[in-house]
């Protein structure tokens, strides 16, 4: 197993495979953006053959994500050559594309996905999508993923917009046995003026959870606080901002669609570029750019930075 210089073991990678998206949700963070190139320069292959040399380190878990992943059509092809190195492949998705391709998604061997419902108001969906979306064709998309045996969490991003729902969204997500991931806003890429409008202390909702979940628990990656409710879902809190104890447990390793390890969410640089040890299948290469990648990373928040 990898470890780096704070004693983080690495065991994850989360890969960008795009950042074309259809849609544009006013807190973006467009978490692939290198400011370099934004060309989609791995293949299928190419993610195969990191996964296969990124086992060999103890890599085992993989995250697709995007910009929007399903946009691309060989996303299926990712995640069945990623699934065959590894335990678990997931996707986070903002469900558009769902209801027609589940199915391929769950022959492809994906375990489980993450599914954007930041509201369950069309008016307010559309809002913070900055779509005419309607969020029924996206819940259409989670029946036809749970039916084909995937497991789905929802993405429930908290602001001052959408907070009166938090309760709704328990609600239903108890209804299909679905876990959630409340997430606070954090100010990478969202614009100035909509974090300050929109930004909301997680409090109320702690305080909620505290009062009825019967058991909770903090996950081994990032430090996550975890809560079982009586219904039998679990929420996770993930406070992404000013807060050491996620990064303290931070485990993953992030690759950009050019092919860039980045080591953290909130920093530009400093990137490892691993594309051309992918394409050539050069494994003392990719090796040698997963360790040096892991050699320089670093807790963004600690006690004395939050
Ligand atoms: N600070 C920080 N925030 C993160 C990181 N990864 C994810 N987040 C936040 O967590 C949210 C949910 O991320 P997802 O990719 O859907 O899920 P995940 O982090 O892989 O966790 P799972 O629910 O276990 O799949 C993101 O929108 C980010 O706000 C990270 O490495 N650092
Ligand atoms: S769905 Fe995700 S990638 Fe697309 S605009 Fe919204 S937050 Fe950004
Ligand atoms: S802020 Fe950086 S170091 Fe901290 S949890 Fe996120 S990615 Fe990891």
């Amino acid at each position: 197993m990898l470890r780096d210089g704070f004693g983080r073991e690495v065991d994850s990678f989360r890969i960008v495979v795009t950042m074309r998206c259809n849609y544009n949700c006013i807190f973006c963070h467009r978490e692939g953006l290198t400011g370099l190139d934004r060309a989609e320069v791995l293949t299928p292959d190419d993610y195969r053959y990191l996964a296969y040399v990124s086992r060999k380190l103890g890599i085992v878990y993989f995250k697709i994500t995007g910009g929007e992943p399903l946009l691309r059509r060989d996303t299926p092809d990712i995640i069945k050559g990623v699934r065959e190195y590894s335990k678990e492949v997931s996707l986070t998705t903002n469900g558009y594309f769902l209801k027609n391709l589940a199915g391929k998604l769950a022959d492809a061997g994906l375990d489980r996905l993450n599914v954007s419902v930041h509201s369950l108001n069309d008016e307010v969906y559309q809002a913070i999508t900055r779509t005419r979306g309607s969020v029924k064709l996206i819940l259409e998309g989670i029946e036809q993923a749970l039916e084909h045996g995937i497991k789905v969490k929802l993405n429930f991003l908290a602001m001052k917009i959408n907070l009166g729902e938090f309760e709704k969204i328990i609600e239903y997500a108890s209804s299909k046995g679905v876990d959630v991931n409340v997430i606070e806003l954090i100010p990478l890429g969202t614009p100035h003026h909509v974090y300050l409008e929109q930004r909301t202390s997680l409090d109320p909702i702690i305080e909620k959870l505290h009062r009825i979940s019967s058991n909770i628990t903090i996950s081994n990656f990032q430090n996550r606080p975890i809560y079982t409710l009586p219904s039998g879902i679990k929420v996770n809190v993930i406070k992404g901002y000013g807060n050491p104890d996620l990064c303290a447990r931070c485990t993953r390793l992030r690759l950009t669609p050019e092919g860039w390890i980045k080591t953290c969410i909130f920093l530009e640089e400093p990137f490892v570029d691993i594309s051309k040890e992918l394409k050539n299948k050069d494994e003392y290469g990719v090796v040698e750019k997963i360790k040096k990648a892991v050699s320089i990373r670093k807790p963004y928040f600690t006690r004395g930075r939050s």
